[in-house]
């Protein structure tokens, strides 16, 4: 099979600012809801010999990976996390047979990174500033996330690890500040990948980093083999964005507004597969290096096609929520107007608090855009297909809502 990448690659440009799988169904949930089975339960049968480390593995999408490891990873003997704040959760994972060891460090400390990869065999690097509220300064995102990718190379290199999973984004590819749409794209679709936020830009240069570093030669003289999973908009268990829309929900009185058109679509994946497609991919790059190497995957599952909103109602509608209105409510350019003020109150407010609300120039553009992809890459590349249906995604986020209710009362 040829090289794929082309259209869709991502390697945009910045306009501005710096830039045969073993399947054990989990049976319990994240953030003491027991929806997962007990750490280290993978077959002892098989050989542990297989040293991971996994940056930002105390973040949504992180717990959900290392958790997936634990489970399905058979070759698995030590698991390192990585993450600047460590959850208390780690600790009953230590009871395994795998060792787990937890290591607060931070990803833009070159020594600390090093110091994490030696001796890994494996490195699935998920930490990053996800950040498109203003919460953070430009040159800090920049600085975690394409400095702090750029440190785990140079520290793969360095002491030898050979294979290198990078959690990008689908905001590598877009949507573009033109607001075109990307309908049902693939890994080859031709789109313009232009950025001007801070975050996608950091995404696709960090993206960048790791593509081209796929075929170093690390110490020992073997070469580095990378690769990049670029998820859509992930939803599951620990969703932060989600509980937000859900409080805000109560708060309006089990009422949302409409904001944006239903016909918009946007691309949605489920955590708990996004994980599993890091899991498969770490496994198969050992195998598969010259077909896998320097590639890009879209993160996909059978979630539906739906807009922003819409799809949010599959959960929270069971929750007890109700979007109203079947056009938005507020025409767009009051929207615009709206997320503009915000802009501007944000940085009156800044000497004096953090104003950083959920709608800005930039989220408006996202949540406006036609964004989905529709590809096959990685079921033809190493197999995966998704470990949740839609039906097992969706009963589980409604669980996972549900009790955040209840421990909101
Ligand atoms: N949430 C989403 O919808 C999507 C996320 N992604 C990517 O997935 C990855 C994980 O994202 P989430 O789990 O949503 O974010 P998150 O914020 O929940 O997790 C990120 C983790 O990285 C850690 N981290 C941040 N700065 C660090 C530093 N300097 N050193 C060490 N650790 C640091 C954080 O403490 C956190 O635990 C990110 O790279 C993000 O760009 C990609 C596509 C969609
Ligand atoms: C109130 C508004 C009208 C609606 C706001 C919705 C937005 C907060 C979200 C709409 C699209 C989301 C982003 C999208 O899913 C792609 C992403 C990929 C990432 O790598 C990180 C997260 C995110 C930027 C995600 C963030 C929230 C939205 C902008």
């Amino acid at each position: 099979m040829g090289r794929e990448g082309g259209g869709a690659s991502g390697r945009g440009r910045c306009v501005a600012g710096p830039g045969a799988c073993r399947r054990r169904p989990p049976v319990a949930g994240l953030g003491g809801l027991g929806l997962w089975l007990q750490p280290g339960m993978a077959d002892s049968a098989q050989a542990q010999k297989l040293v991971y480390l996994v940056t930002g593995g105390c973040g949504f999408l992180g717990e959900h990976v290392v958790r997936m490891l634990l489970q399905q990873e058979p070759q698995l003997r030590e698991l390192r996390i990585f993450d600047l704040h460590l959850g208390p959760w780690l600790e009953e994972l230590k009871t395994g047979p795998v060792q787990v060891t937890a290591i607060q460090g931070d990803v833009t400390q070159a020594h600390e990174v090093a110091a994490a990869v030696a001796g890994a065999h494996v490195v699935i690097h998920t930490a990053g500033l996800v950040d498109v509220f203003g919460k953070t300064s430009p040159e800090t995102i920049h600085e975690v996330n394409v400095q702090g990718t750029r440190n785990v190379i140079e520290a793969c290199v360095q002491t030898g690890t050979r294979f290198l999973v990078y959690t990008s984004s689908m905001e590598v590819v877009g949507p573009n500040i033109k607001g075109q749409p990307f309908y049902r794209g693939n890994e080859n679709t031709p789109y313009e990948a232009v950025h001007r936020h801070p975050y996608p830009c950091s995404k696709a240069l960090a993206e960048q980093l790791v593509l081209e570093a796929n075929g170093r030669k690390v110490l020992g003289g073997l070469p580095l083999v990378t690769c990049a999973l670029r998820p859509t908009g992930i939803y599951g268990e620990g969703h932060q964005i989600m509980r937000d829309f859900y409080h805000q929900g109560l708060r309006l009185g089990g009422r949302l507004f409409r904001a944006i058109p239903a016909s918009v679509e946007h691309g949605r994946v489920y955590v708990g597969n996004v994980a599993w497609m890091h899991v498969l991919v770490a496994r198969e790059l050992q195998h598969r290096a010259a077909l896998m190497g320097g590639q890009v995957y879209f993160c996909y599952d059978n979630s539906p096609y739906k807009s922003y909103e819409d799809f949010n109602m599959e959960f929270l509608g069971p929750c007890g929520l109700r979007l109203v209105g079947t056009r938005p409510l507020l025409p767009y350019w009051l929207l615009l107007f709206l997320a503009a003020l915000n802009v501007l109150l944000q940085w009156l407010l800044r000497p004096l608090l953090l104003y950083a609300p959920l709608l800005n120039p930039y989220t408006l553009a996202m949540a406006n855009t036609t964004f989905t992809v529709s590809t096959d890459k990685a079921r033809r590349h190493f197999g995966y297909e998704p470990l949740f249906s839609w039906e097992e995604s969706r009963t589980r986020t409604i669980r996972w809502v549900q009790a955040v209710e209840g421990s909101a009362q």
